[in-house]
């Protein structure tokens, strides 16, 4: 394949993974020499799959946040999406929790907070993911989560407040009032399945399983589940109050922020704002512009534009760059 689009732009490697429709190459940045994931879908391949490529574009242009995978530019061709992500090479949280049969409450509460910090902001903006399980949670060098694939989320026209209707998502992790084909509000849907992930952190398996959907099913509406013996009276009450049958009875994300389980030895309110500022950072608008032989003025109007062109992606990544505490320098090309 040549991937001839991404010519000068990106230096493309291996292949880190190859889902259903999409495969994801590792590649670097030629303009800061940063990784990236790029997600190369084949547009024929897709067939009624596209619009949710459509939906996962506009939903992550829309996102900007430190537990979200990071979208940085779109390059579409006659037959190909093109996706330039975040880099997160620690892969599948699913992965992890595999490895480790079961992980330690304080290791849990660290990520779940991070998890709920992610969706609290998504809901805030008016999106329901509805597809919230551990192989859509990535790991990034420094081990914190980056949540993955927008491809199936809801932005309810009017507002959260709106019901949704379409039954997607995976099973294991599907609201009760979501299987029962009943009309659901996205973030109450999004919460169960908080719950689950949360049984899945803590116990290495799930509390509703069945390789019979129909069974599967069954055991979900009925919603009774065991505990094992290890999880401590505060994870058992935060895992029931997300697990409630009746979505108007289950926690709400804002009841969540401050519940005892996730305050415990943290004492501080899991914080869902952004760390990325409205404003443009200078220091990186200062590079682009020598680089680009612009004024300043010029070049902060060019980025404000917000295109996902190669601009979007050098603009965040040398952000990243400055982030991490290293220099706010393009590489020079030839
Ligand atoms: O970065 C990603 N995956 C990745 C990157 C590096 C490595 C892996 C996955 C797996 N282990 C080897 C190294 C990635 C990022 C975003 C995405 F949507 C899908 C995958």
């Amino acid at each position: 394949m040549s991937y001839s689009e991404l010519k000068g732009l990106y230096h493309l490697r291996e292949t880190i993974g190859s889902g259903g429709f999409a495969k994801v190459k590792l590649a670097y940045h030629s303009l800061t020499g940063e990784k990236v994931a790029i997600k190369i879908m084949d547009k024929r391949s897709l067939g009624e799959d596209l619009p949710r490529v459509k939906t996962e574009i506009a939903a992550m242009q829309d996102l900007c946040h430190q537990h979200i995978c990071k979208l940085y530019q779109v390059i579409e061709t006659a037959d190909r999406f093109y996706m330039v992500l975040e880099y997160c090479p620690e892969g599948e949280l699913f992965d992890y929790i595999v490895a480790k049969d079961k992980l330690e409450e304080e290791e849990a509460k660290i990520f779940f907070r991070q998890i709920v910090a992610a969706v609290g902001y998504i809901h805030n903006k008016g999106y329901a993911h509805r597809d919230l399980k551990p192989e859509n949670l990535l790991l990034d060098e420094d081990q914190n989560l980056k949540l993955i694939d927008f491809g199936l989320c809801a932005k309810p026209r009017g507002g959260m407040e709106n019901v949704l209707y379409t039954c997607c998502g995976s099973p294991a992790y599907a609201a009760p009032e979501l299987i029962s084909g009943r009309e659901y509000l996205g973030a109450e849907a999004d919460i169960w399945s908080m719950g689950i992930l949360l049984y899945a952190l803590l116990c290495g398996y799930l509390p509703f399983d069945d390789e019979n959907i129909p069974q599967l099913y069954k055991k979900i509406q009925s919603g009774k589940y065991e505990t094992p013996w290890w999880l401590s009276q505060d994870s058992k009450e935060l895992i029931s109050a997300m697990l409630q049958l009746d979505p108007k009875r289950r926690v709400t994300i804002n009841q969540l922020v401050t519940h005892p389980w996730l305050m415990e030895a943290i004492d501080m309110p899991v914080e869902w704002n952004s760390k990325y500022k409205r404003k443009v950072d200078d220091d990186c608008i200062t590079e682009l512009a020598v680089h680009y032989g612009k004024s300043r003025q010029e070049m902060e109007a060019d980025v404000q534009e917000w295109k996902f062109d190669y601009l979007t992606a050098t603009y965040f990544l040398l952000l990243e760059k400055k982030m991490k505490g290293r220099p706010v320098r393009l590489i020079q090309q030839q």
